[in-house]
């Protein structure tokens, strides 16, 4: 089962009497252990996709399913349990992610906190509809030493989170990120604060546990060291999903009605606004340009 799938996913701002459309028709499937990079051009977005699938902003249209539910179909408090079980966040400032003036092994107490309170609550004697939205059996979660462990902090336990470096503030936000198991890690710029080998450990330590636990990755990005090191990239260009590239290789994509972007370091041949002939080929068609 796919542990993302978006149907038709349109988001509008709303700002005053202005209605910007911050993405339309995304239709997207994500794979259990996938590692995602989501590019794109700044205000293509990124970012606002990443927090429909953080469950943090319900779409204007379209459906949105993690891991077989449906997100739209659930109350706030069911949308609450089920992003503290199955997702994890981390953001683009280390800092953000935390609280700083708790140690490192508070912070991911304390994440794990709300959880375990939720668990507690959806006894089997409770109601049935309590544990909504949850695949069965919960959630292994590690405990806070073992999750230093793995992001090389094992020492760091007592240290208090808003004196650590850049670059061991963002592992310790994957630590917490990670700290309830989830099946969806979710990352904005998660290295772009960072020098380029603290960078580049957070990027391995994503891979390390989408490869161990099989969990999934979306990382939004701009650091082509980073999409490189991912299994996928899905580039968004003015709110759809343009292109998508795997093993190394790009591929446009074909979306609703057949609309198909042409990438940017084509606009010298075929720039926006010009006409063009369709040449039918044995495996597809080929675009000409042609004065009208
Ligand atoms: N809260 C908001 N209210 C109104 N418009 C918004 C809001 N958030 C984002 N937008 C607009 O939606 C569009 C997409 O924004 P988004 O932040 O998702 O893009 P992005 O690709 O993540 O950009 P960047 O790389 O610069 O972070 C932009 O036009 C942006 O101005």
């Amino acid at each position: 089962m796919s542990v993302v799938r978006c149907d038709g996913i349109v988001q509008i701002y709303k700002a005053q009497d202005v209605e910007v459309v911050a993405l339309r028709d995304v239709d997207l499937t994500i794979e259990a252990g996938e590692t995602v990079a989501l590019l794109g051009p700044s205000g293509a977005g990124k970012s606002t996709l990443l927090w429909l699938l953080a469950g943090l902003l319900r779409p204007s249209a379209g459906r949105l399913w993690m891991d077989g539910t449906d997100l739209g179909r659930l109350d706030q408090r069911r949308l609450d349990r089920l992003r503290a079980a199955h997702i994890g966040m981390m953001l683009q400032n280390p800092a953000r992610n935390l609280i700083g003036y708790l140690s490192a092994a508070q912070n991911i107490s304390f994440a794990q906190r709300a959880v375990r309170r939720d668990r507690r609550s959806a006894s089997p004697s409770a109601s049935p509809s309590a544990g909504a939205g949850r695949p069965a059996g919960p959630p292994a979660r590690r405990s806070a030493r073992d999750l230093l462990a793995r992001v090389g902090l094992a020492d760091a336990g007592d240290r208090q989170a808003g004196r650590m470096s850049g670059g061991e503030q963002q592992r310790l936000a994957l630590a917490v990120a990670l700290a309830n198991a989830p099946k969806l890690l979710l990352a904005d710029e998660p290295t772009s604060q960072l020098d380029e080998e603290s960078g580049t450990r957070v990027i391995e330590l994503i891979k390390d546990v989408a490869a161990a636990d099989g969990t999934t990755a979306v990382v939004v990005t701009h650091d082509t060291a980073v999409s490189e090191a991912l299994s996928r990239t899905v580039t968004i260009r003015d709110g759809r999903v343009g292109a998508e590239g795997r093993r190394g290789e790009d591929f446009v994509v074909v979306g609703r009605e057949g609309a198909v972007q042409v990438p940017p370091e084509y606009h010298h041949l075929l720039p926006p606004g010009s006409m063009a002939r369709i040449e039918e080929l044995d495996d597809g068609i080929a675009l000409r340009r042609a004065e009208p």
